[in-house]
This record gives structure tokens, sequence and C-alpha cells, in this order.
């Protein structure tokens, strides 16, 4: 157990041996998988709360359990706290203070929105910067991402989505129980959004970190996310499975009333052709 600067309890690492255990019983689901993750009663609030003034929380008390090979996806307007929780989870906040427990497993790894490549080392070495011996595994990871024969390039010469695979690649090099991104396709084109879908799809399920997405995109947490949950007022307001069989499509009744469902969460009204 860690001493965290944000006044939270930390356990890294307390889940690792479950999360061993599981992948050997072939006849679990995530339903009763381990938990990889385990929020309890978080509570963050930005700067120093005095008796006087109190700053006014972030989180309010988050309650959340993302078990191993899961993939939950947090929605929630702009300001909600999304980015304080993943942040949280990561040991990256400052600045903060607050009080809960937060458990997470030893192999962590974030995506962000811009990929933090370094412009002066090659595509390979980004990807196994501070690894020793991880030339094989990080041209490996290249090829999965689709970036085989780009070992040498610097990230200057790739574009966009490009860059964003390096940073996928780079993520899932360090084998991470627990993959935090933070909207990692709001800077792309729409159609090299979807193909970042499919092939984020296609990574989780070959080595089934859990996930925590954060997102604005209601269809894009509906297409990965085996759980969507939304954060309203500083808790979690709404727990809600995607329980949709297949290649899931926009277009089909169940993803429909998945969506009515979280825009009704989020405060949106309904418009025409949403039912
Ligand atoms: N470093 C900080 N110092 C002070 N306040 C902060 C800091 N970071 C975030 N906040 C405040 O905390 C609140 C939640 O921010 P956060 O970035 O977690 O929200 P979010 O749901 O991720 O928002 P968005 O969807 O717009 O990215 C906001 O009111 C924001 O202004």
């Amino acid at each position: 157990m860690a001493a965290h600067p944000g006044g939270l309890t930390v356990v890294a690492g307390a889940v690792a041996d479950a999360v061993d255990t599981v992948t050997t019983d072939l006849t679990s689901t995530i339903d009763d998988a381990p938990a990889a993750v385990v929020v309890q009663d978080l509570v963050r609030t930005y700067g120093v709360p005095t008796k006087t003034d109190g700053e006014t929380p972030v989180l309010l008390g988050v309650d959340l359990t993302i078990r191993q090979g899961e993939f939950v996806a947090i929605l929630g307007r702009s300001g909600s706290g999304k980015s304080t929780l993943l942040r949280a989870l990561a040991g990256l906040d400052h600045d903060v203070s607050g009080s809960g427990t937060v458990v997470v497993p030893e192999r962590v790894s974030v995506v962000f929105q811009d990929s933090r490549l370094l412009p002066w080392a090659r595509v390979l070495d980004n990807v196994t910067l501070g690894l020793r011996h991880a030339d094989d595994l990080g041209r490996e990871r290249l090829a999965e991402v689709g970036l085989a024969g780009r070992e040498r390039a610097w990230p200057t010469e790739l574009s966009g989505g490009e860059q964003q695979r390096v940073s996928l690649a780079r993520s899932l090099v360090r084998e991470p129980q627990l993959l935090l991104a933070d909207e990692p396709f709001g800077a792309l084109d729409a159609l090299t959004r979807i193909r970042m879908h499919t092939l984020l799809r296609e990574l989780c399920a070959r080595h089934r970190p859990a996930v925590l997405l954060v997102t604005h995109d209601v269809d894009e947490a509906i297409t990965l996310a085996d759980r969507v949950v939304v954060l309203d007022s500083g808790r979690i307001s709404l727990h809600l499975p995607v329980d949709l069989e297949g290649t899931r499509s926009a277009a089909d009744p169940g993803f429909a009333a998945l969506r009515a469902r979280l825009l009704d969460a989020l405060g949106v009204p309904p418009t025409e052709g949403t039912e």
C-alpha cells in the first residue's frame, strides 16, 4: 500500500495474483473475472480546501470496479471529472486533495489524445523507451498496429492516426493489465477514428487488459465497451452493460436504444432520428 500525493490510498499490484489465475480458467466470463481495478468512495478536490471557503469537490464519492479483461467507457458532460478520475488511477494528478481507495494492478499504461511521442527518437525507440532488450517485442507490437517497416521513421514523418498507432504500440509493449485511454481518438478524422476503433477492439481481444476509456462520443462508447458508465455531479449515475451480439452497428435498434438511454442520462434532449 502506498501513500498518494492526493491523500488517497493506492494499492498497486494487489490484484495481480488473482489476475494471473483467471487467464487459466477458460470457462470464466468477464462477469466472474476478478477485479482489476477497485475505486471506493473517491473524493477529489483541486486546490487546497480551507475550512472557510471549501473548494467544491470534482469527484464526490466515486465507486467503480473494473474486472480483468473488461472494457469500460466513461461518459459525462465537459468538466464532470472524467479525466480527474483517470488521472487518479494513473497516479498522474497534481494540486489535488481527497480521500478514498484506489486499487490498480501493477502494470498500467496510459494513452492520451495527443500521442506524446518524443520527436528526437525514431518510432521503435519511442515504443521501447525505458525498456531493455525490447526491440523484438517493439517490432512485434508495431506490426500489430499496422506499422511494420516504419520502425526507423521519425514521428514527424507519420500522420496523426499513425502517431496514435505508435502510442498504442508503446502502451502494449509494457503488457498492461490496465489500459487507461483519455479521448485517444478525439483529434482524428472520422474515417481514421473508425479504423482505430477496429484496431483497438482487436488489440483488446488479443491482450485482454482491463480498459477505462474516457470519451465524449456516445457511439464510440457503445461500439467499444462492455459497459458504459456516466459521471454526473461527482458520482457515477449510470452503469449500462452493452449487451449487443456480434458486430456493433449504429443502425441496429439495440444500439439506438442504448444511445437513447445514454443521451438521456447525459441530459441531452431527444431529437428527431434518435429514439
Ligand atoms: N489542474 C487543475 N487545477 C484546477 N482545476 C482543475 C484541474 N484540472 C481539472 N480541473 C477542474 O476540474 C473539473 C473536472 O475536470 P476534468 O478535466 O476532470 O473534466 P472532464 O470531464 O474530463 O472534462 P472534459 O470532458 O471537458 O475533458 C473542471 O471543472 C476543471 O476545471
